[in-house]
């Protein structure tokens, strides 16, 4: 081809993708998302990488110190979405408003030899301040909840807004991707399989034997695992918060898994409230898939948030038996198990404060 010819052909090229761009820019709602405890290990990240995302056009970046820097860092990358950051409760309120989605990282994270339950009284009086703004700055928002102990953060966020007048049921969503995260990695790892393709639903809650992961389900299938090694998969998913709490030896959680994890899920709920069809997710939300109130499982997420909570489907016995496991308030649990107490209708006074004495 003549070099002229090249040339208009690479400009035509150039000019089409633009208005490609433009057209899809132009058909995509504008989308604000928060993101509250902006500054912490997993907030830096987690604004970068919706930063990055191209369904976000305005992302506000809330913490009690130290945003102002996040923001300018993150705002000099060259893609759509306009940062602003916000410090202190007096600016709260500014960086709320008219938010689609917030996402709250906000939160202390465990220590060597901390269950998450440990973190209940500090993370919960934080989540229920955080929450109350919501509901008077952006009621309608959807609440991507990250700050532990999820099992109890989630249904003290429901007290809250409830109390407010503005709880809906399909709008609150614990955050429970990293154990989907991390059942995918260690199931690819085992089984050899390519992890990009890599299918595996965790339900229940997100703490200790409350994470249930499905292998049974999982795809694609393997037949090279045998039931021992599902029992070590299924133990690594449990326990795979301790085995970073343990490695980062006093400095904190996982942050780098976490914050890929927090974007995927806010993904996906973007792409629910753009119509985006057949947006599943696991996710903790309230539930009528077992007598618990709230629980994780597969979420059809769409306009409104959560569009269908899906079942369980087919369990194996070793999987029915984790399921029976999770639900029973019992002192005598091993380590973290005891956070099934931090279920909410369960959770034993003598651990701490139980969700709704912070509402009343
Ligand atoms: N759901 C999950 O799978 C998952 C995974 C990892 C960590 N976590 C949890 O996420 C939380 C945060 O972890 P981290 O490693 O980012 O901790 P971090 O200490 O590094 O960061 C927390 C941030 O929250 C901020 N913060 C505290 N109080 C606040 C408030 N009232 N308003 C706004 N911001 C406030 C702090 O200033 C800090 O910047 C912890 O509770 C941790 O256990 C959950
Ligand atoms: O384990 C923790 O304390 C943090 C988080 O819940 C995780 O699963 O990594």
């Amino acid at each position: 081809m003549r070099p002229s010819l090249l040339r208009s052909a690479s400009q035509l090229l150039r000019r089409s993708r633009r208005d490609y761009s433009s057209a899809a820019a132009a058909s995509q709602p504008e989308r604000k998302v928060a993101i509250l405890g902006a500054a912490g290990g997993i907030g830096q990240p987690l604004a970068l990488l919706m930063k990055l995302n191209p369904l976000v056009s305005s992302l506000s970046l809330y913490d009690i110190a130290g945003t102002p820097g996040v923001a300018a860092d993150v705002s000099h990358i060259n893609s759509p979405a306009l940062v602003k950051g916000f410090v202190g409760e007096e600016q709260l309120g500014e960086a709320l408003e008219g938010s689609d989605i917030v996402i709250i990282p906000a939160g202390v994270p465990r220590k060597p030899g901390m269950t998450r339950d440990d973190l209940f009284n500090i993370n919960a009086g934080i989540v229920k301040g955080l929450c109350t703004a919501i509901s008077k700055y952006c009621p309608n928002a959807l609440i991507n909840m990250i700050s532990n102990p999820v099992n109890s953060t989630v249904p003290i966020a429901a007290e809250v807004f409830k109390k407010a007048g503005t709880y809906d049921e399909k709008k609150l969503f614990g955050v429970t991707t990293l154990d989907v995260v991390r059942a995918k990695t260690f199931y690819a790892g085992k089984a050899n399989v390519p992890v990009t393709e890599v299918n595996v639903p965790v339900v229940g809650g997100h703490a200790g034997i409350t994470i249930l992961p499905l292998f049974s389900q999982a795809t694609p299938a393997s037949n090279a695992l045998s039931h021992e090694d599902i029992k070590a998969l299924t133990k690594r998913t449990q326990d795979g918060g301790t085995e970073v709490v343990e490695a980062k030896a006093g400095k904190g959680s996982a942050t780098l898994s976490m914050a890929y994890a927090g974007a995927v899920f806010a993904d996906a709920c973007l792409k629910g409230l753009n119509g985006v069809p057949d947006v599943v997710e696991c996710s903790f939300v309230q539930s009528t898939v077992t007598e618990l109130p709230f629980f994780a499982s597969k979420v059809r997420l769409g306009k409104n948030g959560v569009e269908e909570v899906l079942g369980l489907g087919q369990l194996s016995n070793f999987e029915k038996e984790g399921l029976e496991n999770l639900k029973v308030p019992s002192a005598n649990l091993p380590i973290d198990g005891a956070v099934a107490y931090s279920w909410s209708p369960h959770r034993n006074p003598a651990l701490g404060l139980h969700e709704t004495d912070l509402i009343n």
